[in-house]
């Protein structure tokens, strides 16, 4: 694109166009072009109509026993979320919170130092409004704890997902949504299709394996998901087609093909249709934590937790990532505690819809008993480097799924350590965010 840029030769502008008023629906007729000025939170709910049952999520929020939140973090989600959640839907006003979209997000005088980030870390007003804190441990309230929250990211693209006093990690939350997609109207005809990033929790691999649906592991970055979404359209017309299709990120984004964005407002009405629909058919109220616990009941829970280490040297990250790639394959049948290496390597992605391959994808051990440790360098940081480390504990149905995911990762984030030498290279022994 650089290179382009430099071959620029001229560039057109037009003298003397009028300002136009971009504060209500117009078209305008200017010489031979037309400008139509639409609103765009409009738009989107058309769209999403198309995917959910209004009638029934309405229902559902204007349950005297049920009570929401969704906060927007002074994102551009504002706007939009009173709309369809308060007005189209009926929640009572004031349920959205910082929904007055803010250049600086809130910047330093707000909660979250106006990094609006949807995580147990950042999103601290609505964390301790669900009574949790944010290590996502249950803490009191002077106030109601209301049955459903949840938050956006600055451009809206992300989604946090809570209810009462509970946290459900993305990764879970993509596989929980997978699981009942039969319940949201856009997935009437099934699922074809569905895909998570590679650090992102094997929950969702469990669930496809058990409803026959193709599962794609892609590499960090949301284009690996455009793809397969393309697949079997006037793009990639001799491929196998995977749409409808669902996907999602540990970073906290979820989506399907009706955008070919991650969509923080279809991942909340996703929830609230799963929960409406339940609720009728159980005649009482279901909340995310019921539907959480009947999932890790039928398929297991997948521990799961992101340390990462931010604002490191550069140079020294680099460094350790070559070590351990180096040992690629190395390491195969060597024991940690009690877990034994199965797969040491780096992960790489061929793409079966262009036939493209991305090489050096992020660092995999994988264990035996199915337990993971992954180790990426952010591509999103903006000081010296961030390290990943993701961390994941597969527990079966008969085990105990009532655990702190946190607590449960812990053994695994000291083999990590080990494995990475991290305080040696970094002078790091603690990460910075845990989500
Ligand atoms: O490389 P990082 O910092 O982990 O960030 C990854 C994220 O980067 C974003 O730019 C992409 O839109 C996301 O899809 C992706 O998850």
């Amino acid at each position: 694109m650089l290179e382009w840029t430099g071959k620029i030769k001229e560039y057109k502008s037009v003298d003397g166009l009028p300002t136009l008023d971009l504060t209500k629906p117009a078209i305008y007729k200017l010489a031979d072009k037309v400008v139509e000025v639409f609103d765009c939170v409009e738009d989107h709910l058309k769209l999403l109509k198309q995917c959910f049952d209004f009638a029934s999520i309405k229902r559902l929020i204007t349950r005297p026993d049920f009570t929401i939140v969704y906060d927007s973090m002074s994102g551009v989600q504002g706007p939009y979320a009173k709309r369809i959640i308060e007005e189209e839907l009926g929640a009572a006003p004031g349920s959205c919170t910082n929904a007055a979209p803010k250049p600086d997000f809130g910047g330093p005088e707000s909660a979250w130092h106006g990094h609006a980030d949807p995580n147990l870390t950042y999103a601290v007003e609505l964390v301790a409004t669900m009574g949790l804190n944010k290590e996502g441990q249950k803490i009191s309230s002077s106030k109601p704890i209301p049955s459903f929250g949840a938050a956006a990211d600055g451009d809206a693209d992300r989604n946090m997902i809570l209810s009462s006093q509970f946290f459900i990690s993305p990764s879970d939350s993509l596989a929980m949504i997978v699981d009942n997609a039969d319940l949201i109207p856009q997935f009437r005809a099934g699922l074809k299709g569905c895909a998570r990033s590679m650090p992102t929790s094997g929950a969702l691999d469990l669930v496809a394996k058990a409803k026959g649906i193709e599962c794609f592991e892609v590499p960090t970055g949301w284009k690996f998901f455009g793809n397969l979404m393309d697949s079997g359209t006037q793009y990639f017309p001799d491929k196998q087609t995977y749409t409808p299709f669902i996907c999602g990120e540990e970073s906290f984004g979820t989506g399907a093909d009706h955008v070919r964005e991650k969509d923080g407002m279809w991942a909340v009405l996703a929830w609230l249709q799963i929960l409406a629909k339940k609720t009728e058919q159980a005649g009482k109220l279901v909340s995310v934590e019921d539907v959480a616990n009947e999932h890790w009941k039928t398929y297991g829970r997948n521990y799961y937790a992101r340390y990462d280490y931010e604002g490191v040297d550069k140079a020294k990250a680099e460094q350790m990532m070559k070590m351990m790639s180096d040992k690629s394959g190395q390491l195969v049948g060597k024991t940690f505690g009690n877990m034994k290496i199965k797969i040491n390597d780096v992960f790489e992605y061929n793409d079966p819809v262009d036939g493209s391959v991305s090489k050096n994808q992020g660092v995999r051990f994988i264990f035996e008993d199915g337990s993971r440790i992954i180790f990426r360098l952010s591509g999103t940081g903006v000081a010296g480097a961030t390290v990943r480390l993701y961390l994941e504990k597969y527990t079966p149905p008969t085990g105990n799924l009532g655990m702190h995911q946190f607590d449960v990762v812990k053994p695994l984030a000291d083999v990590a350590l080990q494995l990475s030498s991290l305080k040696s290279y970094t002078g790091r022994d603690k990460p910075t965010v845990i989500t």
